[in-house]
């Protein structure tokens, strides 16, 4: 028997796309099956919709290309995008990865496939796979938190009568305490947007797949695993099994940046340093800059900040921030001696594992929380898109590696300096007991989350990875004529 073909099917986005890469770096990383043959893996690369999004893409395929690290590329044919979703993204996603569909199938069949594993967004080419008995696998590259809440929304759906963006009382996400309804992810706000219809889609549609793989530990979302795996998210149907093999992060360790906000880093004490940063797309107006400036003033701590600009017309991208328009004038020579504020994008892996830094305010993003928690970092919330607020009430409410910072949705994410320079003082100072109890559980996070890919002592991750190859397997062997 050849080795096994798995096909990974990326949503271009490039944080979706460098998150499966990740993944399927894993999933050739072993020893091979019980004649020594390793899995292949081999991305299907879509082509974004977008020149600047193509590039992207393009650069980054090109460098794991080049690392040699094994996994390989397939470009499949452009696909004309829909047009008749404008300001819809979730629907627009969804609907282009489903246009997919004809050319996963013809290149399944080339190259031989094993199994598929395919972006949340991308459930609409399930059904093709099936054509083809193809086992599916779902990745989902966010938390549990946002797959039990996914996997129960056909049923909230009837059950919360009024839309989540009027509702005014709790949801209930089986193995969360009660969800505040301003915390559910925005795109399911309104029942007749599309976006909503898109994601109670995708939530049935999990159902369908032969397993769900998820960027997350076992140990740091204990109770929403249970509750998805004791049926609690669709009663009376058997979820399909979940295999927790994060935190899938490049740990960036061939980040070796010498700019220089690494060596202001490399001259401040040891965990003195708030770092600011607000994922890819997250970008600060004046009036929401002063208040930052003067609430990191006011708490009289050391701060890196990443401030970004606002995106030129047509781009989602944020620019480099103009500093003299931004910021109000005098802070920067105010906090020279115990600030920096950096206007352009971060090397934020190497900075979250710099020993100077000794917290996070965030937006959020699965990805940098991961990143964050991997080295002890107790986080202040600051969510702005996609899935961050469910992200943030977890990390508060749930998991308890944060301290709460009061931000106002109905004001575009509006966070006052007073409410920053509490949120910052109790997190960074050694008087809060709720700062405390948030650095404590960070700490005992970070073991976890080592811990969890170790093959030695039983990893959670690794031991979830482990089933996870052994089914994909299995399933080759089953499906061979
Ligand atoms: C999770 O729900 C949504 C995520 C996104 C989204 O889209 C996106 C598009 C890009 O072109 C580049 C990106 O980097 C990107 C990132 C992104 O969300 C982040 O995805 C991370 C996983 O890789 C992680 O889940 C972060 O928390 C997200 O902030 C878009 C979207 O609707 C448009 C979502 O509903
Ligand atoms: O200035 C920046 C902003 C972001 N990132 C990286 O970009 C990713 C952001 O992913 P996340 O899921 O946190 O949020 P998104 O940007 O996708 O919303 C993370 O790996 C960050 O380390 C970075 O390196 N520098």
């Amino acid at each position: 028997m050849a080795s096994a073909n798995v096909l990974l099917l990326p949503e271009p986005g490039s944080g979706h796309l460098m998150s499966l890469i990740e993944a399927g770096k894993r999933l050739l990383s072993d020893g091979g099956d019980s004649e020594g043959r390793p899995l292949t893996v081999t991305v299907l690369v879509v082509r974004p919709a977008t020149a600047e999004s193509a590039a992207e893409v393009d650069a980054h395929v090109r460098r794991v290309e080049a690392s040699g690290i094994g996994v390989r590329f397939h470009r499949l044919p452009s696909v004309e995008p829909p047009t008749d979703c404008v300001g819809n993204l979730q629907e627009f996603k969804s609907r282009y990865m489903q246009m997919q569909a004809p050319h996963v199938k013809a290149a399944a069949v080339e190259l031989g496939a094993a199994a598929l594993v395919v972006d949340f967004f991308a459930t609409g080419v399930l059904d093709a796979a099936r054509e083809l008995a193809v086992p599916t696998y779902v990745y989902f590259t966010s938390t549990a938190a946002l797959l039990a809440l996914m996997l129960r929304l056909p049923a909230l759906e009837e059950e919360v009568p009024d839309d989540f963006e009027e509702f005014e009382g709790t949801v209930d996400v089986p193995g969360l305490p009660p969800v505040p309804a301003g915390s559910i992810p925005g795109f399911m706000g309104r029942k007749a947007s599309p976006n909503y219809k898109w994601f109670v889609y995708h939530g049935r549609r999990f159902m369908d797949a032969d397993g769900i793989i998820i960027n997350t530990v076992a140990e740091l979302e204990p109770r929403l695993l249970a509750a998805i795996a004791d049926g609690r998210c669709v009663p009376g149907r058997q979820v399909p099994p979940v295999y927790p093999i994060g935190p899938v992060i490049d740990l960036g360790v061939k980040e070796t940046s010498n700019e220089h906000c690494i060596r202001w880093l490399d001259a401040q004490p040891p965990a003195s340093v708030l770092f600011l940063c607000f994922g890819s797309m997250g970008w600060f107006d004046a009036a929401k800059a002063r208040e930052v400036a003067d609430g990191l003033e006011r708490s009289g701590h050391r701060f890196l900040w990443a401030l970004r600009g606002p995106p030129a017309a047509g781009s989602p991208h944020p620019t480099e921030a103009n500093l003299d328009e931004l910021l109000p004038a005098g802070f920067l020579e105010r906090t020279k001696d115990r600030g920096l504020v950096w206007p352009r994008w971060a090397p934020q892996k190497q900075i979250l594992s710099h020993v100077a830094v000794g917290g996070f305010v965030t937006h959020c993003g699965w990805n940098s929380t991961l990143e964050s928690i991997r080295h002890g970092l107790p986080l202040v919330p600051w969510p702005l898109y996609a899935e961050q607020h469910l992200n943030a009430f977890e990390l508060v409410a749930d998991i308890g590696v944060a301290v709460p910072l009061k931000v106002d949705r109905k004001r575009d994410n509006f966070v006052e300096a007073a409410e920053l320079e509490r949120a910052v003082r109790s997190l960074m100072g050694s008087g809060s007991e709720e700062g405390r109890k948030a650095r404590e559980k960070a700490a005992e996070m970070k073991a976890v989350c080592r811990n969890a890919v170790e093959p030695e002592d039983g990893g959670s991750s690794h031991a979830a990875l482990q089933r996870l190859r052994g089914a994909i397997r299995r399933g080759a062997a089953a499906s061979l004529p």
